[in-house]
């Protein structure tokens, strides 16, 4: 029988340290709750953490970051930050992204709108209209985001409030969330060419063509770019998540690395706390997983789920029938001279020879360079190249430790002969070179085959479908990439604001006025 002490009982714990745990984290440790998180690897950030190698800093995984603009409420990282006090030096970027595409279809989106449309026109001018009209709608999505404090749509107190602040912002986006981004497209555009590009505008970061990708968040990712634009932390990514475990202190959390949960305990169908790998338990009236969905509550191929079986909740069985896993990602983290990239070159790239390629395995190649914007990660006369191309675990499965490595070694050299597409001497420029697989991503950072997220399996009504915070078990929420609105780290910036918010309300420490 565990006897009980301060350091064994909480207010709230928090299963893992991604932008969405420590969001909610942070957000609920600010109003005086008392909050552990639980992390399993050595480091904060999941997903969007650093790594440090021969005096390079590699971002983990996200590198293209949204949500820090200074104004309007879209800002989420910014917020989440302030609330306990902390900000990120950011480095503006000129850019968000230059697409490489087939038949020679080269694209920069640009911070500024206008230079973006008018660039994107000159290669459509038959579609000049239809160009405008398409993305003003992603507009008028994100000045509805824009204009309200974006908190949990679960509180009714709080849909009260915001409908009388912002009562057309508030339809507004009722009026989106069912539509996905193809229905509006080919409302206004009808060359077959330009719907590709709209495809892989979405894909870059929904791994989804227009079709499945979310009319909102379309509203965010392509107002947002311009809006507070796309801004690097000084520092590296690993940055942000540092800050706001530095927040979460301050206010009198705590967080232990080290530290993975092998079990949610459940006492009369109610979440009363977690069970550690070492065995020990600890306790809390509120349990907030920012594990997977899989990974929380089971799926195909997962061994040991946080939840037993016979406490799974239909709503789960329901859920996975109607999203699955994305693929995961080969990701090469290298270290390259300098001199084998143009100083005018920009940070983000994206490269597709062929258009039926794009859902394929290893089609997409991504690329970060984010030395262009902050050259102290790397040595002096360096520069880090992240690429990465979504990969599907089953890929990597059943394979004799030498085949794996072989896989490594072809994969990788075929990912960094796509790269030469841009920088043609790359290859023997080559410093520093280390590949993660999805196994790699499987085992570091704890998500269920590695996934980037969950991604429709069939045709569904935009966000509708997307599960909130609170789910079957009573005390147990989930936040991160399996609850709405999905992927991206503003996507689970909010998701952890919405589920502080939530878990607030029922602790009645909510302010009651809306934040400013
Ligand atoms: N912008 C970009 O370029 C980019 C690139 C890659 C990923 N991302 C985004 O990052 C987001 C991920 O954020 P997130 O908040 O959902 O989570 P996350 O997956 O980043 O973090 C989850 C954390 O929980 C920990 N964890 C998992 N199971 C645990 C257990 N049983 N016990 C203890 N700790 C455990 C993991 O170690 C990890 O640190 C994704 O949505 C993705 O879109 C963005
Ligand atoms: C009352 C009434 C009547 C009604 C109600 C209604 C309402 C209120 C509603 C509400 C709603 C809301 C709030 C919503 C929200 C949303 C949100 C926030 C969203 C967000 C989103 C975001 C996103 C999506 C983002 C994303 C991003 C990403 C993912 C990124 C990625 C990237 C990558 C991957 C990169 C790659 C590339 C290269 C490198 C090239």
């Amino acid at each position: 029988m565990t006897t009980y002490n301060q350091n064994n009982h909480w207010d709230v714990i928090v299963i893992g340290s991604g932008i969405g745990g420590l969001v909610t984290a942070t957000q609920l440790a600010a109003k005086g709750v008392r909050v552990l998180v639980l992390e399993s690897y050595t480091i904060p950030g999941g997903s969007s953490g650093a790594f440090s190698r021969n005096g390079y800093t590699f971002d983990v995984g996200a590198s293209m970051i949204f949500g820090f603009g200074k104004e309007g409420y879209t800002n989420l990282l910014t917020r989440a930050l302030a609330d306990v006090s902390e900000t990120c030096d950011t480095i503006p970027d000129p850019a968000q992204l230059a697409y490489h595409l087939p038949e020679g279809l080269n694209v920069v989106v640009d911070r500024d709108y206008e230079k973006f449309l008018t660039d994107l026109t000159s290669l459509f001018p038959h579609e000049a209209k239809g160009i405008r009209r398409f993305y003003n709608v992603c507009w008028q999505v994100f000045n509805c985001l824009d204009a309200m404090p974006l908190l949990s749509i679960e509180d009714p107190a709080y849909l009260t409030k915001v409908f009388f602040k912002a009562p057309l912002a508030c339809l507004g986006l009722a009026r989106w969330l069912p539509f996905n981004v193809g229905d509006v497209a080919k409302r206004y555009i009808k060359d077959k060419r330009l719907l590709n590009f709209i495809d892989i505008e979405c894909f870059c970061w929904s791994v989804m063509p227009a079709e499945r990708t979310p009319m909102i968040n379309a509203g965010m990712v392509f107002s947002d770019r311009h809006a507070g634009g796309i801004n690097y932390p000084k520092g590296g990514v690993g940055i942000i998540a540092q800050k706001l475990v530095k927040g979460l202190e301050k206010n009198g959390g705590k967080i232990l690395y080290k530290s993975r949960v092998t079990k949610i305990l459940i006492e009369n169908k109610k979440a009363v706390g977690v069970e550690i790998a070492s065995g020990e338990k600890l306790f809390a009236k509120t349990i907030v997983s920012n594990a997977t969905r899989w990974d929380t509550f089971g799926g195909e191929g997962v061994k040991e789920p946080l939840i037993d079986k016979v406490h799974e909740p239909s709503s789960e069985k329901r859920w996975r029938s109607r999203y699955k896993p994305s693929p995961s990602f080969l990701s090469l983290h290298l270290g390259v001279s300098k001199y084998s990239i143009p100083n005018n070159s920009h940070c983000h790239h994206l490269i597709l020879n062929e258009w039926n390629k794009m859902e394929s395995e290893q089609g997409v190649v991504f690329v970060s360079i984010p030395t262009l914007l902050d050259p102290s990660l790397a040595p002096d006369d360096h520069h880090i190249i992240h690429a990465f191309s979504p990969s599907s675990i089953d890929e990597w499965k059943r394979l004799t430790p030498s085949n794996y490595r072989k896989k490594k070694e072809e994969d990788s050299n075929h990912l960094i002969s796509k790269l030469e597409n841009i920088f043609p001497e790359i290859s023997g420029k080559i410093s520093h070179k280390e590949v993660g697989t999805p196994r790699s991503h499987r085992r570091f950072l704890g998500r269920h085959n590695g996934s980037y997220g969950p991604i429709p399996s069939m045709r569904l009504p935009g966000l509708l479908p997307m599960p909130f915070n609170t789910t079957g078990i009573k005390g147990l929420y989930c936040v991160g990439d399996s609850c709405f609105p999905g992927q991206g780290l503003n996507a689970v910036a909010f998701s952890g604001f919405a589920c502080a918010h939530k878990i607030g309300a029922r602790l009645g420490i909510n302010p009651w006025s809306l934040p400013d």
